[in-house]
């Protein structure tokens, strides 16, 4: 079927994907209509057993000199559950969701999954989707925010996978837009918030002494500055914070209670001379009992699943930190595979089908619904250099 996608090739450059000219016109940024023969859910992948976990890492760290030291110091978080992240697990369990959803909808469009660091990897998927005769691709990554590690490095693998293949004039990979305001990835950090709130204030805690936790990976200051098209002007945290915020905001404007709230950053590496976003979970946990606070509900904003930064760095390290300072905690869920997040993603697909107007489409936020296809230079790591992106303008 023909689509609006193409592939270019400029001589001595890898093959990249762009998506169709028509993208860029208009304040839009959508898209037109495209026929789609499957999806790539893109997932970051993670070890499955001790002997994974070092190979895992290296993968992870390919090329950005993160210190043994510190490659240690995450190993062990893995080894203490046994070498094994459950994120493979979820994302076989979203594919199975995913895929329930499309037939009850009778949507016929197959499911391709692979990992950026880990098996089932990206090359993988792609050549299985090329083999089955799909090579008009739309990509579900499982991050819902703009920055460098959320949402461009996905595409610049992307790119790399459709080169060492060989399959970058054959396959299209364009990429659903980043999803931090639609309402069914929004949904269980609404109602997780309601719940952990009721349960702190039928056990008497008044909602004048609970603190509200958002929790997001932290970057490098300079990530989150370039994150989201410049001309939009977000300021230093860039579209990667102001995401965020606009997020918090909305689930606790859907509360029925006032709670006080902040943006904190979990999972800092990196070298201590390097500026990262702030503040720290930990760190922030510490100034809450001089406030008269006596309860923190953790939020863990940022991410789609309970994997090792959710296990280790809140449910472990957090929690701690709160008890050891006499705070009671609560954690709230990830989306996983609540049928709302689920049913969100396929309209998400369904949008990109269907070119969907901007106006039409869901978002809970003033600053989305946010662009199908990324700008020139988004999200950009000017440490590591350009790499090329699919599923975005030509630079
Ligand atoms: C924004 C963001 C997300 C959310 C978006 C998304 O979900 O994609 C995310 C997710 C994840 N990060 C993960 C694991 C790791 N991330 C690392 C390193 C880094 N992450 C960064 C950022 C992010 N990371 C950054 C700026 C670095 C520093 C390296 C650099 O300069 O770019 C390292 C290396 C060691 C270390 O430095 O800690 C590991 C092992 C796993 C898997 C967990 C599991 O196995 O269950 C997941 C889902
Ligand atoms: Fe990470």
């Amino acid at each position: 079927m023909s689509t609006p996608t193409s592939t270019t090739t400029e001589p001595g450059t890898p093959a990249v994907l762009f998506a169709s000219p028509a993208a860029s016109s208009g304040p839009e940024h959508v898209t037109t209509p495209t026929a789609y023969d499957g999806i790539l859910l893109a997932g970051f992948g993670g070890p499955e057993g001790q002997d994974d976990v070092i190979p895992f890492l290296r993968n992870v760290t390919r090329g950005r000199g993160i210190p043994d030291e510190r490659l240690e110091e995450v190993a062990h978080h893995y080894r203490h559950f046994g070498g094994v992240s459950p994120i493979n697990q979820h994302n076989r369990e979203l594919k199975a969701a995913l895929e329930a959803e499309l037939a009850a909808r009778d949507i016929d469009l197959p499911v391709y999954w692979g990992n950026r660091n880990w098996a089932p990897y990206l090359e993988e998927a792609v050549t299985e989707a090329a083999a089955a005769g799909d090579t008009t691709l739309v990509a579900i990554a499982t991050s819902a925010y703009s920055s460098f590690s959320s949402c461009r490095q996905y595409r610049e693998d992307f790119a790399r996978v459709l080169t060492e293949t060989g399959l970058g004039g054959t396959v299209t990979i364009d990429k659903v837009r980043p999803f931090f305001d639609h309402p069914g990835f929004v949904q269980t950090f609404i109602t997780g918030v309601r719940d952990a709130v009721t349960t702190l204030t039928g056990d008497g805690i008044p909602a004048e002494a609970i603190r509200v936790l958002f929790s997001t990976h932290s970057v490098p200051t300079a990530d989150a500055t370039r994150s989201g098209p410049s001309y939009l002007e977000l300021g230093e945290g860039g579209a990667y914070e102001a995401q965020h915020l606009a997020v918090a905001e909305v689930v606790m404007a859907a509360q029925e209670q006032e709670v006080a709230w902040n943006l904190v950053y979990q999972s800092r590496s990196g070298p201590p001379s390097q500026p990262w976003l702030e503040p720290d979970i930990n760190d922030m946990i510490e100034t809450l009992p001089g406030e008269g606070v006596q309860a923190v509900v953790i939020v863990p904003l940022g991410f789609v699943s309970d994997h090792m930064e959710v296990m280790w760095d809140l449910d472990e390290e957090a929690t701690e930190t709160a008890a050891e300072h006499g705070l009671r905690s609560i954690r709230t869920p990830t989306p996983g595979i609540d049928p709302a997040y689920v049913t969100g993603l396929v309209d998400l697909v369904l949008e990109r089908v269907n070119a969907t107007p901007k106006d039409e489409r869901p978002a809970l936020t003033a600053l989305g619904p946010w662009f199908d296809v990324c700008r020139p230079g988004c999200c950009e790591n000017i440490r590591a250099g350009f790499k090329p992106a699919a599923s975005g303008l030509l630079p």
